[in-house]
């Protein structure tokens, strides 16, 4: 049954236009002029429950907009959106009982107080019965690791440990639906995998129903069982990374070390996508480069010294799509 079911969703801002110049910001006291940026264009899509759907694409793609449509903070001009029978954006305060928000650039902790504190206010705030708040708070400080940072002040948390009080903070309320707006970002790798362990458990012991932006390949590798990709504010692609893997099956990547003193190589039909000290890496169409031909072909360039050959990472997938969609 869908969960989430957004219908034709339509965004656009207007922005104030200004150009440089001291000249130019006087005129503009007297002469506005606007420009309207339409962030997203007529999207639709459903999600099911128990699902965990990566929300991928370039930067100013329009991935924070529909997180917002969905989490109720913004308006859309054109379409609808269902979420648990609810529409976001008009019935916010029964709704936001039902959902958890994290946006990994922006805190919804209280800066200066101790952790424990901001989660007492949201206790008081979505009025979670203290069984309840008692249960949640123990489960998520084990599972997050919060036992000797709740007393401390947001302010002097490092990125990852407060990332992971946000996230509690999220959950504090036993949501149905999490949206994590980049949750990974700035995270060194330790806590990144802690935040991904994080969510796949929740998802799997708790049936919570995950929507997740990011930038982060290695996010959607982990977790996303389906991949939604927006450009320019379209819905470019809905499908699956498996099925990514094997639309661009025929890639592969040749890793090439040569000896000192050598020089890239141009072949046709292959493309460079790193050189740097003497490696350099390149992909090719294995169904129409044959690898040995290649070799001899690359061996030119000067003395190998050894020869990877490899399927490209997903970040080279998910390039392949931003470039074929030409976004
Ligand atoms: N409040 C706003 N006022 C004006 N323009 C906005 C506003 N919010 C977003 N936009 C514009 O809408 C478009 C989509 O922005 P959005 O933040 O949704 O992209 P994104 O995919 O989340 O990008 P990123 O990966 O860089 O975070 C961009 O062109 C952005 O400049």
């Amino acid at each position: 049954m869908s969960l989430i079911t957004l219908t034709g969703i339509g965004k656009s801002f207007k922005v104030a236009k200004r150009s440089a110049g001291f000249a130019e910001a006087v005129k503009a006291l007297f002469v506005r002029e606007h420009t309207i940026v339409e962030a997203l264009r007529d999207i639709s899509f459903t999600v099911r429950e128990g699902e965990i759907v990566g929300y991928i694409g370039p930067n100013g793609a329009g991935k924070s907009t529909t997180i917002k449509i969905m989490s109720g903070v913004l308006v859309p001009d054109a379409g609808t959106c269902s979420i648990m029978g609810f529409t976001p954006w008009k019935d916010r305060v029964r709704y936001v009982r039902h959902i958890g928000v994290v946006f990994g650039q922006r805190s919804q902790l209280w800066w200066d107080v101790p952790v424990i504190d901001s989660f007492e206010l949201l206790r008081d705030i979505y009025a979670i019965p203290p069984g309840i708040y008692r249960k949640n708070l123990d489960m998520l400080t084990e599972m997050l690791s919060l036992a000797d940072i709740l007393c401390t002040p947001v302010r002097q948390l490092s990125l990852g440990q407060r990332m992971r009080c946000e996230i509690a903070a999220s959950l504090l309320h036993d949501p149905a639906i999490l949206f994590l707006d980049e949750p990974t970002i700035g995270l060194d790798a330790e806590s990144k995998i802690a935040v991904r362990n994080f969510i796949r458990t929740i998802n799997r012991e708790r049936g919570v129903t995950v929507i997740l932006t990011t930038h982060d390949m290695h996010d959607i590798e982990a977790l996303a069982g389906r991949i939604l990709m927006i450009g320019k504010g379209t819905l470019l692609y809905d499908g699956s990374l498996s099925e990514l893997r094997s639309r661009y099956g025929t890639q592969k990547t040749i890793t090439v070390d040569y000896k000192a003193g050598a020089s890239p190589i141009d072949v046709p039909g292959v493309q460079c996508l790193s050189w740097s000290s003497g490696r350099a890496v390149y992909t090719f169409d294995s169904d129409r480069i044959d690898i040995t031909d290649l070799i001899n072909r690359l061996s030119a360039g000067g003395e190998l010294a050894d020869v990877e050959i490899g399927s490209p990472p997903v970040d080279e997938l998910i390039l392949q799509l931003y470039k074929e969609h030409r976004v």
